[in-house]
């Protein structure tokens, strides 16, 4: 790594020789081809912007001109060539390198991302910023073809094109989202990448830059060259009938050529795109072979996905109702594989969607097609969903459609971090109107979750966490429903779970039963909106009630049962172990968990204050 130990900081790339280039080039991708086996994380669209990013940090200077990664997940080479190489090790761990940009993380980070499409409003903001406060740097937005499909995006190149602010948009395009990108947008940039346009744009730029910068009349040039390019291009091109002007494409990965490119952008006085070609997986075949698997990578010692996962288990049950109804259908933004609905795309082809990411769209088209007679189940990570909590309540519980929310990844994520904890949807989902919320605790809670919903005139949402689902948590005795299950020890305390944060309820009576103390009664929720009165039931004259759930605790469970034990006159006394309202950042989830106390000792504390 002998040029990468020479960069130090984000100017010395500037100093390397443009021979010395490819060699850096090369040492960057296998930095993070290391590091990423190793720990995890998403490999093949960071290594597809290797050469992208060397060429902005040329020209480009981070200290003051501001650089915005869409979702973050490709600015691995960012963070190795800002000063983070020497920490790149700790990627995506406790305390380590976040997988993300992150504005706390490093000054070069110039906006905090993790989620979609956001890039491009936010590098207007700061352009507009620049331009009301008389600064003169460069802003610059760098966006993925899947990323830009998404209804935020569309709305930052909306008002990008009605105002003058210049703003520099890189259109990253692989022909990639997660799985192949899907859609009309897709269709369009295909059309502008093989257009015939192509090389005549790549040689106009390549011979403008090797006049113009020998010349004093650089501007004129420019002008001149925007007028001829634009007259060229803007024919069928939707940016530039948008009011934005399109440069390229050009190859993403001829790191001299964006390096022109860029060195031109600086002088363009409005909003421009520029599209880029890059390949995802660049440089390690592996990935270049298939993009699709090694978009997110799992760490080295972790075992490999099992069939057992959550995913795996809630997608068996969706296959299950679409065998069973013909008007079922399936939805995802994006999250195909994720979602693990490969099977269910290959059997339901045209019962199943990929909307591509736009979340709130693929609320209201799932409203519409309850409305039409249809039975959406709409597939999304918990994190994802905030996106769309207003056409969930809007568009489907107001007007009671029955549609099945699946939201997976719901609690801790572990090392995706802070961006994508599913912590909140619990909380708010349960006070919705209308909406029926189940957060199973194993297999077969979750089937009876998906039989339950499935049934319902009205609309559903069935949370579960990432990881694996063991089939069966409770023992073989106990009295269980479909909305709950509850384990009578007789005792005099009582500690009620949801979902995965069961498995700690059942810990605390097993450390607590080692110990010789009262185990407690424990109540298993699986649903927890409303909350199951026959399970209510069983509170009655408990001293102690200890909620545990893998959510905030407030607005969490742990407030609704003491306000419920309050409004009926119960006289137990309710504790909450829950997280306390912070955002959680990276680590393996158990490490998250005990950072904030969220494990069977705590329960076995408030026993022994409580009851001893
Ligand atoms: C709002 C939101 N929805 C979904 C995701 C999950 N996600 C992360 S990257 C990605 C694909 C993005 O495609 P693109 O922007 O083209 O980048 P590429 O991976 O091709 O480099 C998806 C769906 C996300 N991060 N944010
Ligand atoms: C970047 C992004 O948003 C996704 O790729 C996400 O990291 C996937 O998470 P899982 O690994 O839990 O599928
Ligand atoms: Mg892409």
């Amino acid at each position: 790594m002998a040029l990468l130990d020479e960069i130090k900081a984000p100017g010395d790339v500037k100093k390397l020789s443009e021979k010395e280039l490819p060699g850096l080039v090369d040492e960057v991708r296998s930095r993070i081809v290391d590091v990423t086996l190793k720990n995890g994380g998403h490999l093949a669209s960071s290594l597809g912007a290797v050469e992208l990013i060397v060429a902005l940090l040329r020209v480009f200077d981070p200290r003051y001109d501001r650089v915005v990664f869409d979702v973050g997940h490709q600015a691995y080479a960012w963070k190795i060539l800002t000063g983070r190489n020497a920490r790149f090790e700790t990627l995506r761990t406790e305390g380590g390198v976040s997988g993300f940009p992150k504005m706390s993380e490093s000054p070069y980070d110039h906006f905090g991302v993790g989620h979609s499409s956001t890039s491009l409003s936010a590098a207007l903001g700061y352009a507009v910023a620049r331009d009301l406060r008389g600064e003169k740097h460069h802003v610059v937005a760098v966006i993925g073809d899947g990323a830009l499909i998404n209804g935020e995006a569309f709305e930052a190149l909306n008002h990008a094109g009605s105002l003058d602010n210049p703003v520099i948009f890189v259109l990253n395009d692989n022909a990639m989202s997660i799985s192949p990108r899907v859609g009309g947008m897709a269709l369009h940039l295909a059309k502008l990448s093989t257009s015939a346009l192509y090389k005549g744009t790549k040689n106009v730029v390549k011979s403008f830059c090797r006049k113009a910068f020998r010349t004093d009349r650089v501007y004129r040039r420019l002008e001149r060259m925007k007028n001829a390019v634009k007259k060229t291009l803007s024919r069928g091109n939707l940016f530039s009938d948008m009011g934005l002007t399109y440069w390229g494409p050009f190859d993403g990965h001829d790191e001299q050529e964006l390096e022109r490119v860029f060195a031109l952008a600086k002088n363009y006085d409005g909003p421009l795109l520029i599209h880029v070609l890059t390949e995802k997986g660049k440089g390690y075949a592996p990935a270049e072979e298939n993009p699709v698997a090694y978009h997110g990578v799992a760490a080295a010692e972790k075992v490999p996905a099992s069939s057992a996962s959550w995913s795996r288990a809630a997608a068996a049950c969706i296959e299950d109702l679409a065998e069973k109804d013909p008007r079922v259908t399936v939805l995802t933004p994006a999250m195909t594989e994720g979602c693990a609905l490969n099977r269910c795309r290959a059997v339901f082809p045209r019962r199943f969607f990929d909307v591509g990411i736009a979340e709130e769209h693929m609320l209201t088209f799932a409203a519409g097609q309850a409305a039409g007679g249809l039975r959406p189940i709409a597939c999304i990570y918990s994190t994802f969903l905030q996106r769309a909590m207003d056409q969930l309540v809007h568009d489907i519980c107001l007007q009671r459609l029955p549609v099945i929310l699946a939201v997976d990844r719901a609690g801790l994520v572990g090392e995706d971090g802070e961006t994508h904890q599913g912590l909140f949807d619990m909380n708010w989902a349960s006070a919705i109107p209308n909406l029926n919320v189940w957060a199973p605790y194993d297999g077969r809670s979750l089937k009876n979750a998906f039989e339950s919903a499935a049934r319902c005139e009205g609309p559903s949402l069935i949370r579960y966490p990432r990881g694996t689902a063991v089939e069966r948590l409770t023992p073989a005795d106990v009295f269980e429903t479909a909305d709950f299950a509850f384990v009578n020890r007789k005792s005099s305390w009582c500690v009620a779970a949801a979902g995965s944060a069961c498995q700690i309820a059942r810990q605390a009576a097993e450390l607590i039963d080692e110990r010789g103390g009262e185990a407690p009664d424990l109540l298993y929720l699986s649903r927890v909106s409303p909350l199951p009165e026959e399970a209510l039931a069983r509170l009655d004259g408990k001293k102690l009630l200890v909620t545990v759930e893998e959510a905030y605790e407030r607005g969490g469970l742990g407030e609704r049962l003491a306000l419920t034990c309050e409004q009926r006159g119960m006289e137990c006394r309710v504790r909450a172990v829950a997280l306390p309202s912070v955002f959680v950042a990276s680590g393996t989830p158990a490490q998250q968990r005990k950072r904030l106390g969220l494990t069977p000792e705590r329960i076995v504390e408030i026993y022994e204050r409580q009851m001893r």
